[in-house]
Protein backbone atom coordinates (compact mmCIF):
# COMPACT_ATOMS: atom_id res chain seq x y z
CA UNK A 1 0.00 0.00 0.00
CA UNK A 2 1.60 3.41 -0.74
CA UNK A 3 3.11 5.09 2.36
CA UNK A 4 0.74 7.70 4.13
CA UNK A 5 2.72 10.78 2.90
CA UNK A 6 2.38 9.76 -0.64
CA UNK A 7 -0.89 9.92 -0.81
CA UNK A 8 -3.17 12.82 -1.02
CA UNK A 9 -6.20 13.81 0.44
CA UNK A 10 -9.46 13.64 -1.37
CA UNK A 11 -12.42 16.08 -0.83
CA UNK A 12 -14.00 15.04 1.81
CA UNK A 13 -18.32 15.91 1.50
CA UNK A 14 -20.03 16.60 5.20
CA UNK A 15 -21.52 12.81 6.04
CA UNK A 16 -18.25 11.25 4.79
CA UNK A 17 -17.35 8.30 7.32
CA UNK A 18 -15.26 9.04 10.48
CA UNK A 19 -12.21 6.20 10.60
CA UNK A 20 -13.36 2.76 12.58
CA UNK A 21 -11.41 1.85 15.54
CA UNK A 22 -10.54 -0.76 13.50
CA UNK A 23 -8.91 1.79 10.76
CA UNK A 24 -7.65 4.09 13.34
CA UNK A 25 -5.50 0.93 15.06
CA UNK A 26 -4.04 0.46 11.93
CA UNK A 27 -3.49 4.04 10.37
CA UNK A 28 -2.21 5.46 13.74
CA UNK A 29 0.83 2.58 13.46
CA UNK A 30 1.95 4.72 10.06
CA UNK A 31 2.41 7.89 12.44
CA UNK A 32 3.76 6.54 15.77
CA UNK A 33 4.47 9.85 17.16
CA UNK A 34 0.93 11.46 16.79
CA UNK A 35 -1.82 10.93 19.58
CA UNK A 36 -5.29 10.34 19.09
CA UNK A 37 -7.54 11.88 21.49
CA UNK A 38 -11.28 13.26 21.74
CA UNK A 39 -11.18 17.25 22.58
CA UNK A 40 -15.08 18.13 23.06
CA UNK A 41 -16.31 14.62 21.95
CA UNK A 42 -14.08 15.65 18.51
CA UNK A 43 -11.37 12.53 17.64
CA UNK A 44 -8.03 13.91 16.56
CA UNK A 45 -4.13 13.68 15.93
CA UNK A 46 -1.95 15.44 18.10
CA UNK A 47 1.99 16.37 17.89
CA UNK A 48 4.29 18.83 19.88
CA UNK A 49 7.49 19.48 17.70
CA UNK A 50 10.18 21.13 19.62
CA UNK A 51 13.12 23.28 17.72
CA UNK A 52 15.89 25.74 18.75
CA UNK A 53 14.38 28.92 18.95
CA UNK A 54 10.98 30.58 17.61
CA UNK A 55 12.02 31.52 14.41
CA UNK A 56 13.15 27.46 13.41
CA UNK A 57 9.25 27.20 15.07
CA UNK A 58 7.40 29.69 12.57
CA UNK A 59 9.38 28.18 9.58
CA UNK A 60 7.91 24.73 10.22
CA UNK A 61 4.80 25.89 11.13
CA UNK A 62 4.80 27.99 7.28
CA UNK A 63 6.02 24.85 5.72
CA UNK A 64 2.88 22.81 7.40
CA UNK A 65 0.81 25.68 5.94
CA UNK A 66 2.00 25.36 2.72
CA UNK A 67 1.05 21.48 2.67
CA UNK A 68 -2.32 22.48 3.65
CA UNK A 69 -3.22 24.44 1.30
CA UNK A 70 -1.83 22.67 -1.23
CA UNK A 71 -4.13 19.08 -0.14
CA UNK A 72 -7.32 21.87 1.05
CA UNK A 73 -6.96 20.54 4.12
CA UNK A 74 -6.29 22.63 7.69
CA UNK A 75 -4.53 21.88 11.09
CA UNK A 76 -4.67 23.60 14.28
CA UNK A 77 -1.08 25.34 14.88
CA UNK A 78 0.40 26.55 18.14
CA UNK A 79 3.45 28.20 17.71
CA UNK A 80 5.25 29.28 20.68
CA UNK A 81 9.33 29.40 20.88
CA UNK A 82 10.77 26.21 20.47
CA UNK A 83 7.67 24.53 20.04
CA UNK A 84 4.63 23.84 17.45
CA UNK A 85 1.58 21.72 18.09
CA UNK A 86 -0.23 20.56 15.70
CA UNK A 87 -3.64 19.28 15.61
CA UNK A 88 -5.09 17.68 12.79
CA UNK A 89 -8.87 16.68 12.68
CA UNK A 90 -12.18 16.69 9.40
CA UNK A 91 -14.11 19.90 10.43
CA UNK A 92 -16.90 19.22 8.28
CA UNK A 93 -17.18 15.57 9.93
CA UNK A 94 -16.61 16.57 13.21
CA UNK A 95 -13.98 13.61 13.72
CA UNK A 96 -11.21 12.03 11.83
CA UNK A 97 -11.05 11.17 8.37
CA UNK A 98 -8.24 9.10 6.52
CA UNK A 99 -7.08 12.75 5.11
CA UNK A 100 -5.83 13.76 8.58
CA UNK A 101 -3.68 10.35 8.53
CA UNK A 102 -2.35 11.64 5.29
CA UNK A 103 -1.88 15.16 6.59
CA UNK A 104 -0.11 13.93 9.78
CA UNK A 105 2.40 11.94 8.11
CA UNK A 106 3.06 15.03 5.49
CA UNK A 107 3.76 16.88 8.47
CA UNK A 108 5.84 14.69 9.76
CA UNK A 109 7.96 14.64 6.11
CA UNK A 110 8.35 18.05 6.74
CA UNK A 111 10.77 18.29 9.70
CA UNK A 112 14.36 18.99 8.93
C1 LIG B 1 -14.17 24.99 1.54
C2 LIG B 1 -12.93 24.30 2.12
O1 LIG B 1 -12.33 23.51 1.13
C3 LIG B 1 -13.37 23.38 3.23
O2 LIG B 1 -13.98 24.15 4.23
C4 LIG B 1 -12.18 22.61 3.82
C5 LIG B 1 -11.04 23.53 4.22
N1 LIG B 1 -10.10 22.84 5.08
C6 LIG B 1 -10.52 21.90 5.95
N2 LIG B 1 -9.69 21.42 6.89
C7 LIG B 1 -10.10 20.51 7.79
N3 LIG B 1 -9.24 20.06 8.73
N4 LIG B 1 -11.36 20.07 7.77
C8 LIG B 1 -12.29 20.47 6.89
O3 LIG B 1 -13.45 20.03 6.94
C9 LIG B 1 -11.87 21.41 5.88
N5 LIG B 1 -12.68 21.84 4.93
Amino acid sequence: MTELNKQQCEACQAGAPHVSDAELAELIKQIPDWSAHARDGIMQLERVFKFKNFKEAIAFTNRVGDMAETEGHHPALLTEWGKVTITWWTHKIKGLHKNDFICAAKTDALIN
